[in-house]
């Protein structure tokens, strides 16, 4: 068992997936969504009203993704989109397109955020490198300000996802969905506080230990 991971090491793995085992990342995406309406639809979140806010990157996709999902779920759904979709990352640019094709129309606006039930966070993953932008900061303070409950897709956006640090501003989250294993941040410094609930849950990328498992002649 592979204990909690850095950024890093996870941004290995999943190259490591793709392009030596050959999962195609887009089937990694589409695990990523379905865990996550998984722990989303698990009984401790209202669905009545459910908002995925989206960012440019591939949680973003992972968002996007899971609106369609819930969509076709017949859940009430609005999709959230935060920047300029000819920036948005390559996946996540299939993922908006496959969602139009249902029908989904993503916003760019909410004005408030208590109008919705649960919020699912897919602004930023491990992904982040920078502090946040001060627009998206002040996006995150009026989510966390909402008090509404909050699931956030692989880390709270914003967290530093190897040491816990609040880059800017961070989503305060009742609960983390977070892909193949624990990231470091957490499990330190405010990710102990703003992560809430943490599930792990497996979307067919591995550690070399584990794949060792699997196949020996894999290098652990
Ligand atoms: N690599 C893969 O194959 C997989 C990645 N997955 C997801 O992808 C995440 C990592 O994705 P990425 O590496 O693309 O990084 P992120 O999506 O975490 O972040 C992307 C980058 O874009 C910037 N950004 C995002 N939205 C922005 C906005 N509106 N304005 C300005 N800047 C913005 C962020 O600052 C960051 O540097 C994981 O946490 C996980 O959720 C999963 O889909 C599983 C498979
Ligand atoms: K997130």
């Amino acid at each position: 068992m592979t204990d909690a991971v850095t950024a890093h090491e996870m941004q290995q793995y999943d190259q490591y997936t793709i392009n030596e085992i050959g999962v195609p990342s887009l089937v990694l995406m589409e695990r990523a969504a379905l865990a996550g309406i998984e722990v989303l639809g698990a009984g401790q979140f209202d669905l009545s009203q459910v908002l995925v806010i989206a960012g440019l990157g591939n949680n973003g996709g992972d968002g996007v993704a899971m609106a369609r999902l819930l969509m076709q779920k017949g859940v009430s759904v609005d999709l959230l989109f935060v920047g300029d979709e000819n920036r948005a990352a390559h996946n996540n640019t299939i993922q908006l397109k496959i969602a139009k094709k249902y029908g989904l129309t993503p916003v760019n606006r909410v004005k408030d955020f208590r109008q919705y039930t649960v919020i699912v966070d897919a602004l930023f993953g491990i992904g982040l490198s920078k502090p946040v932008p001060v627009k998206l900061g002040e996006m995150i303070k009026r989510v966390n300000a909402a008090n509404i409950p909050v699931i956030s897709i692989d880390v709270p956006s914003g967290l530093n996802a190897t040491t816990g640090e609040i880059m800017g501003s961070a989503i305060r989250a009742a609960a983390t969905v977070t892909f193949a294993y624990p990231k470091t941040g957490l499990l330190q410094g405010e990710g102990i506080k703003r992560s809430g609930s943490i599930f792990v849950k497996d979307i067919g990328i591995y550690s070399p230990a584990e794949l060792h498992q699997f196949n020996p002649e894999i290098e652990e």
